[in-house]
């Protein structure tokens, strides 16, 4: 007797884990913020995945999110709900000691607010040496890590100064180099140009970039500075609390030999699969609140209610 196999349909495959190779990986993210009896979602599912070394500018319009989440991986405010990792933290996780071990080795953070970064009465020298003396480094690594740090962020002549003889951008880098002190993997800066003029906001991303690309450090910068975020590889738009695109960029060489860098922008899609068409898309075509899909067999078209081809 013959027995004819069974024909069972395959297992599905397990979509891969989302940003399980990033150094920063937040997967629907919320948080909410209760006063009273108001609340306040903040962030509402918002996903994101930064590898090591990029450098890369999350914008958006005020109150979408931006300071709530830099808060978030910088361990100074915990998620509601979601994943949050960073490096091998777990941010949703930590104890009180691992949240000063995170902030003292994982991440450096910089405030847009300049003073508030820093120390009235200490010198740069001092202040760049002061997290390490909290993690209890050798005063000769201490010594020589300053020097590279203030020499790195091109204020090796402000040593000796304390902050009120320092001009703003001197100030936002000794800020950059207090955030390094302990050789975080993270840098994460809160529109670290907000209050400079546009030539001194010029050499502050040149130091960040530097940081980035000389010591390998992964940044992260909120701005609203079109000239920083037009200058990253990577700028991830938030909307309402998640991610609603982000431009790509890259550069490319010509045939006629110059260089020019091209800029693509993408939706994001979240991870049930929900895009967000750009209101002048749906204006433009009438889109409302229905829409038909059609998958071809390499995109998908949208169509609008109204018939005919959108
Ligand atoms: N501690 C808090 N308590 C209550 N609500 C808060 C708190 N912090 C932020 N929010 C609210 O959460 C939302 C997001 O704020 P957040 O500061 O993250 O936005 P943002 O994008 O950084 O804005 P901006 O560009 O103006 O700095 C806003 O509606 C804000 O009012």
């Amino acid at each position: 007797m013959s027995i004819t196999p069974l024909s069972l349909p395959r297992p599905p495959q397990r979509a891969p884990e989302f940003g399980r190779d990033a150094l920063i990986v937040c997967e629907n993210l919320v948080r909410i913020y209760q006063t009273g009896s108001i609340e306040v979602q903040a962030l509402q599912g918002l996903d994101l995945a930064v590898e090591s070394g990029e450098m890369v500018a999350v914008v958006g319009a005020s109150g979408s999110g931006k300071s709530t989440l830099l808060s978030i991986l910088a361990g100074i405010d915990a998620p509601t709900a979601g994943r949050a990792r960073v490096d091998r933290w777990n941010l949703l996780a930590m104890s009180r000691a691992d949240r000063v071990r995170y902030r003292r080795h994982t991440v450096g953070f910089v405030r847009q607010q300049t003073a508030a970064n820093l120390v009235p009465y200490l010198t740069a020298r001092e202040m760049v040496d002061l997290p390490m003396t909290a993690a209890r480094t050798p005063a000769r690594t201490r010594r020589a890590r300053t020097a590279e740090l203030l020499d790195t962020l091109g204020v090796a002549g402000c040593a000796d100064r304390r902050p009120a003889q320092l001009s703003g951008g001197e100030q936002m880098r000794v800020a950059i180099a207090v955030g390094l002190a302990n050789e975080p993997h993270v840098l994460l800066a809160d529109e670290p140009t907000g209050e400079l003029d546009t030539a001194t906001s010029a050499q502050v991303f040149g130091a960040l970039r530097d940081v980035n690309r000389r010591l390998g450090v992964t940044v992260v910068i909120v701005t609203h500075d079109p000239e920083v975020s037009g200058q990253v590889e990577r700028t991830v738009a938030i909307r309402d609390g998640r991610t609603s695109s982000e431009v790509l960029r890259r550069t490319a060489t010509g045939a006629d030999g110059d260089t020019h860098v091209i800029a693509e922008e993408y939706a994001v899609m979240d991870r049930a699969g929900r895009v967000q068409v750009p209101r002048d898309y749906r204006e433009a075509l009438d889109l409302t609140r229905r829409v038909r899909l059609a998958l071809e067999p390499d995109h998908i078209t949208i169509h609008s209610d109204l018939g005919g081809d959108t």
